[in-house]
């Protein structure tokens, strides 16, 4: 039996003075162990991804996390350094490979960058410093050596009543998860449905209105503890599900 394939987009790392393609081995992990599918790094390219031929052959898209920040010009906002670090390779490639992912109906799962880059790429804005605002919780890693504390969870979030997330999850109300994030939803695209909410306002999930298949955003990272968090390992279960459909019935390239 062949493995569906799941496309993820590489970040641009600067690693032994050279230029990487890189993706975490969480995300590769959560893919290959709990969501049974095939992970396939595509490379991040400002100019020249052939995003249609790769779009012809997987089954599925992961859109991960990543310390860099959206470029701000690409949702209308003035910007200064500070709003970085960018990786403009990442999002010329990433945002476009959203759009017609969501177009074809493949099932498309983003988390933390991922999901601001989704509500990016279809036309909503992006909030900076959300610990400096009024009201609104420090949502940043914490500041600690050890990965796993890093990527503790620590934080409640209450999924919406007879949301998406709620089947995926399998569970309704409130749910512990990770936060490692100073952005967040600003503006939201229309095209967005909120799926959760943190206590205070931040948006925390998402799904796409009208998508064909399974199409959600999370800002917390459930690639981390796909294998033991129950909650992480549901929805990395029910993206595996989709992926599996799809395959099963993708169009004739
Ligand atoms: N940079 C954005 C997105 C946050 C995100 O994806 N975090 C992952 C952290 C990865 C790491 O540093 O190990 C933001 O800050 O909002």
């Amino acid at each position: 039996m062949t493995l569906p394939l799941i496309a993820i987009p590489a970040d641009i790392r600067h690693l032994d003075k050279a230029d990487w393609h890189a993706v975490q081995t969480q995300y590769v992990n959560a893919v290959l162990k709990v969501a049974n599918g095939m992970p396939i790094i595509i490379p991040a390219l400002e100019t020249g991804a052939d995003l249609q031929t790769v779009l012809d052959r997987v089954d599925g898209v992961l859109i991960s996390g990543s310390a860099t920040n959206v470029h701000p010009s690409l949702y209308g906002a003035d910007w200064t350094e500070a709003d970085g670090p960018f990786d403009p390779a990442r999002d010329a490639t990433s945002l476009e490979l959203i759009r017609q992912t969501i177009e074809r109906g493949i099932p498309l799962l983003a988390i933390c960058r991922g999901i601001q880059e989704l509500n990016v790429a279809l036309g909503g804005t992006l909030a900076r410093e959300i610990q400096d605002q009024p009201g609104t919780w420090d949502h940043r890693k914490p500041p600690v050596e050890s990965r796993d504390e890093m990527y503790s969870i620590r934080q409640p979030v209450l999924i919406e009543q007879g949301s998406c997330m709620e089947r995926y999850l399998g569970l309704t109300g409130e749910v512990q998860v990770n936060s490692l994030h100073r952005q967040a939803i600003g503006e939201k695209a229309p095209r967005l449905q909120v799926e959760a909410k943190a206590q205070d306002g931040t948006i925390e999930a998402v799904s796409v209105i009208g998508a064909t298949g399974f199409a959600v955003g999370v800002q917390w990272h459930p690639e981390y503890w796909a294998e033991g968090d129950r909650p992480s390992r549901a929805l990395f279960e029910a993206f595996g599900a989709a992926v599996r459909d799809y395959a099963a019935h993708r169009p004739k390239a």
